[in-house]
């Protein structure tokens, strides 16, 4: 009986260490920023034909831009470990914490980086190489140089997680367009917004792990008035869509109710802040380019069956 038990506890055991073990690598990939990344690349899909995208694109599409991203998510787990390490948000994550060897994550993520590739290269070198330039300008560029060079590191580096619209949009047509880089200018515009509300609440963090973001070089007050300027700056790009005519009055109008709530909050963090104002600004962030993508969405479909 005992023998029974104990056989039956050592197996509950390593079911747990197997468990754990999925869930870190699955914690490496960033699964909720990768899915926020292909909702905006599947809207990029949809926005580049007037009917529905073939399958393959979509598919072989999704599937190359999902992994590449979870790749560059993965490399930055590995090449920030020691600055992660240091900081209350992220010190339990699997690498920082050594519970993932580094050359296990790094075979990893190259794996999730070249079956991303060969994927993309189905459909077109032109979606290949961008994707993969945007891996490299995350997992690389920022992560290793500007994020430890300067406190425009975020809105530089920003432009690599921008790119899936595009990427999206040249894995259906095969070709660039200026719409396409509309849509890239709108996440572009949303990212400092989206990270110095939440850098503005962890700013001790990141003193002490000696990242020079914004509030930390450059202090609160003046770190609120630039999220303040680019949620102004967001809505005036986000009337583009509307004013090129590749969008319509339902965008419009969407758009219009969730950049000037931002602008809100924004205001509101700047004039009259409250304590976890910062980070409600954040979560407001996520929920608005999730609905702002949809509303992209809608309208497209909304003027095509019309
Ligand atoms: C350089 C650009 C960016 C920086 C520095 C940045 C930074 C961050 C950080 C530090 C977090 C973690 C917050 C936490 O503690 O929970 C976060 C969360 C998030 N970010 Fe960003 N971000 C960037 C761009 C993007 C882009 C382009 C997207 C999608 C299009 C995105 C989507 C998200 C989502 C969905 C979350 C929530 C994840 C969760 O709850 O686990 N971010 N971002
Ligand atoms: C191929 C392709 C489209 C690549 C882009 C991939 C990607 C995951 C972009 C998201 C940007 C992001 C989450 C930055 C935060 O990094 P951080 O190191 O400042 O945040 P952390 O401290 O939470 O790790």
């Amino acid at each position: 009986m005992a023998k029974v038990q104990l056989a039956g506890s050592a197996s509950l055991k390593i079911t747990r260490h197997r468990q754990r073990v999925w869930q870190d690598y699955l914690t490496m990939t960033k699964p909720k920023v990768v899915a926020m990344l292909l909702l905006t690349a599947l809207v990029g899909m949809c926005l580049a034909v007037s009917g529905i995208p073939p399958l393959k694109a979509v598919v072989f599409g999704l599937a190359g831009i999902g992994l590449q991203s979870a790749a560059a998510a993965a490399f930055n787990h590995v090449l920030d470990r020691r600055f992660d390490a240091k900081m209350a948000r992220t010190h339990h994550r699997p690498l920082a914490k050594g519970r993932i060897e580094t050359p296990k994550a790094v075979a990893f993520a190259s794996v999730l980086m070249v079956a991303g590739f060969a994927l993309l290269w189905q459909l077109n070198a032109l979606t290949a190489w961008l994707t993969f330039a945007s891996l490299i300008g995350y997992a690389v560029i920022y992560t290793v140089w500007l994020k430890h060079a300067t406190p425009q590191n975020i809105v530089i580096g920003g432009l690599a997680g921008a790119a899936p619209p595009l990427l999206g949009w040249t894995a259906v047509t095969g070709q660039l367009d200026p719409h396409a880089l509309l849509l890239v200018m709108l996440v572009f515009t949303w990212t400092p917004p989206h990270f110095w509300a939440l850098a503005i609440h962890r700013r001790d963090d990141y003193a002490k792990a000696g990242i020079p973001m914004l509030p930390v070089t450059h202090g609160i007050a003046f770190t609120k008035t630039m999220v303040l300027l680019y949620t102004v700056l967001l809505a005036l790009v986000g009337l583009l869509p509307w004013l090129t005519g590749m969008s319509g009055a339902l965008y419009l109008i969407g758009s219009t109710v969730l950049n000037l709530g931002f602008v809100a909050y924004a205001a509101k963090l700047k004039f009259a802040d409250s304590p976890g104002h910062a980070w409600a600004t954040f979560k407001y962030s996520i929920w608005h380019l999730l609905a702002l993508f949809v509303v992209l969405l809608a309208d497209h479909w909304l003027q095509a069956w019309w």
